[in-house]
């Protein structure tokens, strides 16, 4: 069994101003326990994945499963730009029991679904980068038949290394992978940033045997960003929805310090938010998760706030 945490206020201070300028005064709680209905075609749901159990089997640096608590502490500070009838809800933590990852996957996946169905856009906090696997099945469940989900991931990892000994935050794509290769489909899976010091040669052979759509970091900055948008206009064409999820670590390490993997070499936030615009605009982001924010090693929140800064300008532009 998975734990679940109900959202809890204590995340959510910062100035008072009693007419919302703040996030922290928006945002409103809720439970993935009882039926939510969305007020507004603009619902956004916020879920923690409070687990680092993925890096921990990676042989990783833990403090992951604080991450969520630590995005919603900076996010609650900034200032509230959303128009009075969107929403913005907090549905609280699920936490990893007894190391049950697989278990933890699973029940995520069924709340991606539950929030999809509430007619609210999933963002998910984490947390280590297993939780892409549950978001991907959870918003799969979505699809229609034929229909396409393509996953934009930024990182300096693939994360397609084998699941034998079971899943981790290095594995989640590869079992998607293997998942649409059992039923002769192939994964629409771009990944942006990669790093070729931190991606071994069976990986990008793996890579290029599944058709992985990748652009190496040296290529991922704002010098390239008309083959970046190129890239990403012709990926997203082939896909009906896009799933995009933000790995902390591919970020240079001068913007992102607590992370478990860091990339001195990683890429900046430009190229990103250019990125992420492309995407919202497009009308076909179905879920979107920040993962891999480990405080334990953050330097002054520099690392949280660059979270809690992407999902600002995400919740904006949607
Ligand atoms: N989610 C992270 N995955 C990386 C970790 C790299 C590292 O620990 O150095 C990976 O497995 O490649
Ligand atoms: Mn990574
Ligand atoms: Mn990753």
């Amino acid at each position: 069994m998975s734990n679940y945490k109900l959202a809890d206020k204590a995340n959510w201070k910062g100035r008072s101003s009693n007419q919302q300028l703040y996030l922290h005064e928006k945002v409103q709680l809720s439970s993935i326990k009882e039926s939510f209905t969305a007020t507004n075609t603009k619902t956004i749901a916020l879920l923690g994945y409070s687990s680092d159990e993925g890096v921990k089997r990676n042989l990783g640096r833990v403090g992951a499963a604080m991450g969520p608590d630590a995005i919603r502490k900076e996010l609650g500070k900034m200032s509230n730009h959303l128009s009075e009838v969107a929403q913005l809800v907090d549905f609280g933590n699920l936490e990893c029991e007894n190391q049950d990852l697989e278990k933890l996957q699973n029940d995520l996946a069924k709340a991606v679904s539950f929030l999809l169905e509430s007619d609210t856009m999933p963002i998910i906090l984490g947390g280590s980068h297993d939780l892409a696997y549950g978001h991907y099945i959870g918003l799969a469940k979505h699809l229609k038949n034929g229909e396409k989900l393509g996953i934009i991931n930024f990182d300096a990892h693939f994360d397609l290394r084998a699941n034998t000994n079971g899943n981790n935050s290095g594995t989640p794509f590869y079992q998607i992978a293997l998942e649409h290769e059992a039923k002769n489909e192939a994964i629409k899976y771009m990944a942006l940033g990669i790093r070729k010091d931190a991606n071994t040669k069976d990986l990008f052979e793996f890579a290029e045997k599944h058709k992985v759509n990748y652009l190496l970091q040296k290529h991922f900055g704002i010098n390239y960003l008309e083959h970046v948008q190129l890239r990403l206009i012709q990926f997203m064409e082939d896909v009906d929805y896009v799933y995009t999820t933000i790995d902390l670590d591919g970020f240079s390490s001068a913007f992102a310090p607590g992370v478990s993997a860091a990339s001195p070499m990683g890429f900046a936030p430009d190229v990103v938010l250019e990125s992420l615009k492309l995407i919202i605009d497009s009308g076909k982001l179905l879920g979107v998760d920040v993962v891999e924010l480990n405080p334990t090693y953050d330097i002054d929140d520099q690392t949280a706030k660059l979270a809690a800064s992407l999902i600002h300008y995400i919740i904006h532009r949607l």
